[in-house]
């Protein structure tokens, strides 16, 4: 499997929590590297951007809500399989339902407020970093 990159958010609920370097250091103990990292407030047009594919669900409102409630931190991860490496190690997305030792089950409270987000797919992964980075933010390989 050639290196990956995935886009990831720790929401406001975990930035409120204080736990932005525990999340991190799970990325880094999984073997994935942060190259692209900063912290933003987002607009809500810019979250509204981000879900648009949940636009007609019936939490779309409150999603939005609770994603501008406070800071995020945004990132690009790099690793072996790192779509799914990231998707594992966050849990299921309602952490109810989220295996125990994953960032949801150890950080997120119900499925609207669950600590992260993860692309899920290749080419959610490059939609979503390109719509946080431009190509200079983000580290050259370094392996
Ligand atoms: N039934 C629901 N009620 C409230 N919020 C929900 C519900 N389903 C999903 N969400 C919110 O919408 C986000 C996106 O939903 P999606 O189904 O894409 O889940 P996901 O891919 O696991 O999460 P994310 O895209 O944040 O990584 C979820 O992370 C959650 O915050």
């Amino acid at each position: 499997m050639a290196i990956e990159r995935t886009f990831s958010i720790v929401k406001p609920d975990a930035v409120a929590k204080n736990v932005i370097g525990e999340i991190y250091s799970r990325f880094e103990r999984a073997g994935l590297r942060i190259v692209a990292a900063k912290m933003i407030h987002l607009s809500r047009e810019k979250a509204e951007g981000f879900y648009a594919e949940h636009k007609e669900r019936p939490f779309f409102g409150a999603l939005v809500d609770f994603m501008t409630s406070g800071p995020v931190m945004v990132q690009v991860l790099e690793g072996e399989n790192a779509i799914k490496a990231n998707r594992e190690i966050m849990g299921a997305t309602n952490p109810a339902e989220a295996l125990r030792g994953t960032i949801r089950a150890d950080y997120a409270v119900s499925v609207d407020e669950n600590a992260a987000h993860g692309s899920d797919s290749p080419e959610s992964a490059e939609r979503e970093i390109n719509y946080f980075f431009s190509a200079d933010e983000i580290c050259p390989r370094t392996r």
